[in-house]
């Protein structure tokens, strides 16, 4: 087992110049503050940006840094002012941030910005290059990263990559507003494991993969040629303890111990003993929605007029990202109302806000957090949140309210807190005016079930969960990639085949036996492929089927006469030794009056499709439609199907150019089970090329001889590259 990298833009600590030496600052915001309990447990090396770009470092202090970086087990990539601002605060502030938390019409689209963020990107992934082994494990962070995992996977193709989210992963509607995508997918299909906050999230990135790169996916797997990439959410738990432990720890501080912020706050919990502190903290974003929040206290000033003097709102608002205009207005836009409220309500002996413009050390968050009988965090959207994580595991004695936006991602977890639409005043209002009135008793049992979750799903448990999701992840992988049928792979199974006593054959027609054509008509059998199967099936002790989603009505046309057994419509029907079809499985139709005008929608907005009407399924072609339109427009189809038959016995076959509805209970794995189970033999082989003949592949016994068709996802053993090496193959048993 190798080592640990983690990557990230921002590192566990800033440098900060001053009078020529070097001071090293902990860095604010969820996901440094979050890695930082895990990186400081393990073998691991954390990789990132130092705060100071190129031009800020005098030369004489270049080694002086990197020393002081290896003390915390990290190592800096360096940038030049033009890459910071092209990099962190053009794309990765101004086009990505915004974009994913929904602020469509703050995202700035600029090309110069592109560029740098891939260069800046690449500079990254050298620098993982240049220390990682192959055994060694990458764990990439954040959206300012997200084209790393596929540079690093170009330079070492077999290493672990695991990448995770800390923002949201918004909806295909607004991701696909961006020019570059596809590019941005690409680039984090590099990784192993994608993970994200939020099942949420995790749905719409996979929505967009299927819908932008038209690629497979199957419940949370992707499927490359080559490899499997599984996406997951793992929501980031907090430190507990250490949260936990300071605030017993600050509890038991005598008075002369205190901070000077802890006695101020002691002070005004004097003068007025039932007065409530309402805390918030952020970093000053505009997603954070804290100007939303002093409005919303405003109004409930003025709804419950009661509570003046009796409630006060303590901001502390984290600088961040200044170079970006929209945290200048922002900035602008706190400070006025902050004023005008204050202005507006104050009293001789009372101040509604307090009002913190900076960032705090660790000492006096706790004094915050342990200080305040309310905490209110409403942020617009919100990655997760962690604040309102340990504003919890602070409250020693479970007292304390927690009010939580709904469009956190820690929402999701934290259920027992009050729930609010940040946008939804009046909500807001009587909330607030719940929590003061709550119970103590309700405070605590509400807490209590909380802490305890924080307690076992903390930051350690978050970051085990997903590196040994990744171990596993690597290995699937690996195994999935079936085995190309060798020279000495084909004598064996010919022999095999040749000593068996009984044997037992399921041969898939189109795309395995027959190459497609536009019009299916067409892809019928020649000649050389009759002799074929006239051999296969005229001997002894050989049962041979041709399984196929085709319909009765074809196959009666081509093979009746031939005698051969048939199993058509994945396995509604079925002939054997020349006789009649007749019904393998019961299945009702009575679906497809609904199905069928979904479907011709789709063919009136798809030039080129067509519908295949089968006796008890349907079928939408798309063979003949440009290839990256009818991909696009199947993976619409399929979203369309998926939701509508979310009730119905039905499944959606993703076939080769085409989608299939049928009922659930129908597939070829049954049918061919039902074979099987006849009669007893010694050799069973089955070969096919889509996601259709995946069923017989996984139902048949581990001993099948199981061959996919061309190099694609599969449950098979084996694979042949195409139809002719299928015949190749066929002709082995007949020779
Ligand atoms: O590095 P900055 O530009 O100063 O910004 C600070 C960090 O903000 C974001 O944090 C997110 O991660 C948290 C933990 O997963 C999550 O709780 C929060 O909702 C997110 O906003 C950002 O993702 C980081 O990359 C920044 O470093
Ligand atoms: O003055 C401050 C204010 C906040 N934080 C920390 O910053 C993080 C904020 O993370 P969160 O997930 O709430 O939001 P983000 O800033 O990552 O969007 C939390 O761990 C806080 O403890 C801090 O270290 N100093
Ligand atoms: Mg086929």
């Amino acid at each position: 087992m190798g080592k640990t990298i983690i990557i990230s833009n921002r590192l566990p600590i800033q440098l900060q110049i001053h009078n020529g030496g070097i001071t090293a600052i902990p860095s604010v915001g969820g996901l440094a503050t979050g890695m930082k309990s895990v990186h400081s447990g393990g073998d691991s090396l954390w990789i990132g940006w130092s705060g100071l770009t190129d031009e800020e470092i005098p030369e004489n202090l270049v080694g002086d840094i990197d020393d002081a970086l290896s003390k915390h087990g990290s190592s800096k990539v360096n940038l030049s002012q033009q890459e910071v601002d092209g990099f962190y605060y053009g794309f990765s502030n101004r086009t990505v941030w915004p974009l994913f938390h929904y602020f469509l019409e703050y995202s700035e689209f600029e090309i110069e910005s592109w560029e740098t963020y891939k260069k800046v990107n690449q500079k990254f992934a050298d620098a993982i290059v240049a220390k990682a082994d192959d055994d060694d494990t990458i764990w990439v962070h954040d959206y300012q990263l997200m084209l790393v995992p596929q540079m690093v996977r170009e330079k070492l193709p077999n290493i672990s990559i695991g990448f995770f989210l800390h923002i949201p992963f918004p909806s295909f509607e607004i991701f696909r507003t961006l020019p570059w995508r596809k590019e941005v997918l690409e680039g984090l299909l590099g990784s192993d494991l994608i993970g994200f906050h939020t099942y949420d999230y995790e749905r719409h990135f996979l929505s967009s993969v299927r819908r932008i790169l038209g690629l497979d996916v199957s419940f949370n797997d992707i499927y490359l040629e080559d490899r499997i990439i599984k996406v997951d959410s793992f929501p980031m738990g907090i430190d507990y303890k250490k949260f936990s432990d300071a605030a017993l720890e600050h509890q038991q501080r005598s008075k002369a111990e205190q901070s000077e912020l802890q006695q101020r706050l002691n002070n005004h919990k004097e003068s007025a003993p039932d007065a409530k502190f309402i805390l918030s903290i952020d970093r000053l974003d505009y997603t954070k929605g804290i100007a939303k929040r002093l409005n919303a206290f405003e109004y409930f000033l003025t709804k419950y007029p009661q509570y003046k003097e009796k409630v006060r709102l303590i901001i502390l608002a984290v600088p961040s990202r200044s170079n970006v205009p929209q945290y200048q207005l922002l900035k602008r836009e706190v400070d006025e109302l902050v004023g005008r409220i204050n202005g507006e309500f104050s009293t001789v002996s009372w101040t509604p806000i307090w009002y913190f413009y900076r960032s705090m050390p660790f000492e006096n968050l706790i004094d915050l957090y342990t200080s305040s009988d309310i905490a209110w965090l409403t942020p617009i959207r919100d990655g997760m949140n962690l604040v309102a994580k340990e504003y919890v595991a602070t409250r020693t004695d479970k007292t304390g309210v927690l009010i939580l936006s709904e469009m956190a991602g820690a929402a999701n977890e934290m259920n027992e807190s009050l729930l609010i639409n940040p946008n939804n005043f009046e909500q807001i209002a009587d909330t607030i005016h719940q929590a003061i009135q709550m119970p103590k008793e309700e405070q605590q049992e509400r807490n209590d079930v909380l802490q305890k979750r924080l307690e076992r799903y903390n930051v350690e448990r978050w970051a085990n969960d997903f590196m040994s999701s990744l171990t596993d992840q690597k290995e699937n992988s690996r195994s999935y990639v079936s085995r190309k049928l060798s020279a000495q792979l084909l004598d064996k199974i010919t022999d095999d085949y040749k000593t068996s006593k009984r044997r037992l054959l399921f041969i898939d027609y189109d795309g395995t036996l027959a190459g497609f054509h536009n019009n299916p008509q067409k892809a019928s059998p020649d000649e050389e492929l009759y002799d074929l199967l006239d051999a296969i099936s005229s001997q002894e002790n050989t049962d041979m089927y041709l399984i196929s989603g085709r319909d009765k009505e074809t196959f009666t046309k081509w093979f009746l006469p031939k005698k051969y057994n048939m199993i058509v419509e994945h396995g509604v029907w079925i002939s054997e030794n020349g006789a009649e079809f007749s019904m393998l499985e019961n299945v009702k139709k009575d679906w497809m009056e609904k199905i069928l005008p979904v479907l011709e929608s789709f063919v009136d907005r798809t030039p080129g499709s067509f519908i295949e009407e089968k006796n008890y399924s349907l079928a939408w072609h798309y063979r003949k439609t440009d290839p990256d339109f009818g991909q696009k427009r199947a993976s619409e189809l399929n979203t369309v199907l998926t939701s509508l038959i979310a009730n119905d016995d039905l499944s959606v076959l993703n076939g080769n150019k085409v989608m299939e509805i049928k009922s659930s209970n129908v597939n070829k794995g049954r049918a061919a089970m039902r074979m099987y189970g006849k009669n007893d033999y010694d050799f069973v082989f089955a070969i096919g090329d889509d996601w259709t003949d995946e069923f017989m592949f996984q139902e048949l016994p581990k001993t099948a001889v199981t061959v996919k068709v061309g190099l694609q996802k599969t449950s098979a053993k084996y694979y042949v590259d195409g139809t002719k090496d299928v015949r190749k193959l066929l002709k082995r048993f007949i020779d």
